[in-house]
């Protein structure tokens, strides 16, 4: 339950304003690549290497895109999701799915992705960890030099997974770790059933064997704002993936503010999946208005039927922000990335350049018919 007033304004986003959008630079912060695989990609794989689906699976593309405009919670999508990356076979198909997305992330103007992937997805079906991020970090480096985008690969522990597993995965891939292939951790799945604490020791062995790592968790998307605070304290995360729950405390409010720990939300996913009935009800004016720092992202766009443009477009038709607070949230974004100080320099530079450019642009309130 997320405690706010839903905003009742909409706004017009007129192509001046759409092509503003597209221009500003963009940090992806939540993504996860096995959600980008596409319903017609799945079946392509799955004939590719002779998968069977299972029977309760969507047989065809428009079944998939039928079904997945009704998940009824973050579990409903779930199943279906692990069900969908288990086309995912060779090396070449890892890296086939992120070009496909690095493509579309950077005709969006996308110019910096950190993005999630699921390793014991994978791996609990017998694919070598190697070839998982192998393919997924051939495409990170192919993809900087076609498109020129900035990629970053964060790893995700599995919470319905025992903590054990977890710190399995985590010694399987310290040779990622160290050469920098893979940039973080995180923590998905099924939040509510699968708290923080339980996961402290596979925080603790990453903090305290690769320091230079980033630290995330999925929290308070459909857990409480305490799912937030434990995982500030217990996991010592620097960064909150989806976070909604956080309008719940105040206090809580107040320390993201202050820590500037951001918060990566998505707010069509939160739509898709029941967290929220319409964007308009996402507390992201009072993120805005209180100074908690947060970025637009697209999830698992393939299930949820929108890419980070689209994001970005249906917060401005329900918060109309200005030229000027766009600004503030593309800095924000570029601020909480990972990435290094001077491509920060460079984002922001081409933040100020977009926004100078774009300087008269007005916010067009819609007329309610
Ligand atoms: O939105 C999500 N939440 C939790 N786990 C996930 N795994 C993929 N997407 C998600
Ligand atoms: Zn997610």
């Amino acid at each position: 339950m997320i405690i706010a007033s839903p905003t009742t304004m909409s706004y017009v986003c007129c192509d001046k304003f759409t092509e503003f959008l597209k221009e500003l630079p963009k940090c992806e912060h939540h993504l996860h690549l096995e959600g980008t695989l596409e319903p017609s990609l799945l079946f392509s794989l799955a004939k590719r290497n002779n998968i069977t689906l299972p029977s309760h699976f969507p047989p065809s593309v428009e079944a998939c895109n039928e079904r997945y405009s009704n998940f009824a919670d973050l579990q409903d999508f779930l199943d279906h999701y692990y069900i969908g990356m288990s086309v995912l076979i060779t090396e070449e198909d890892f890296y086939e799915l992120a070009m496909e997305y690095f493509a579309k992330a950077a005709k969006d103007g996308c110019l910096h992705s950190e993005v999630f992937f699921d390793p014991q997805g994978h791996v609990e079906r017998g694919i070598h960890v190697d070839t998982v991020v192998n393919g997924f970090n051939r495409a990170c480096k192919d993809a900087n030099e076609k498109f020129g985008t900035t990629n970053k690969l964060i790893m995700c522990l599995l919470r319905h997974l025992p903590s054990a597993a977890g710190l399995e995965t985590i010694l399987s891939v310290s040779h990622h770790f160290e050469n920098g292939t893979i940039h973080g951790l995180g923590l998905d799945s099924s939040e509510k059933p699968f708290p923080p604490e339980l996961f402290v020791e596979c925080y603790a062995a990453v903090k305290s064997r690769h320091p230079e790592v980033g630290l995330t968790a999925h929290a308070g998307e459909e857990g409480d704002h305490t799912f937030v605070t434990n995982s500030l304290d217990l996991l010592k995360v620097t960064r909150i993936d989806h976070g909604v729950n956080s309008i719940q405390s105040e206090d809580l409010m107040a320390r993201l503010a202050e820590n500037r720990t951001m918060l990566s939300m998505c707010p069509l996913s939160n739509v898709k999946l029941q967290v929220v009935s319409d964007v308009a009800e996402l507390p992201i004016r009072s993120f805005f208005e209180k100074d908690v720092p947060f970025s637009i992202n697209s999830d698992d766009p393939a299930y949820f039927g929108g890419y980070i443009l689209d994001n970005y477009l249906a917060v401005h038709t329900r918060f109309g922000f200005t030229v000027a607070d766009w600004k503030k949230i593309a800095i924000n974004g570029i601020n909480g990335s990972w990435c290094s100080e001077s491509r920060k320099s460079q984002l922001l530079a081409k933040v100020d350049e977009v926004c100078d450019k774009y300087s008269s642009l007005s916010v067009i309130p819609a007329v309610p018919i």
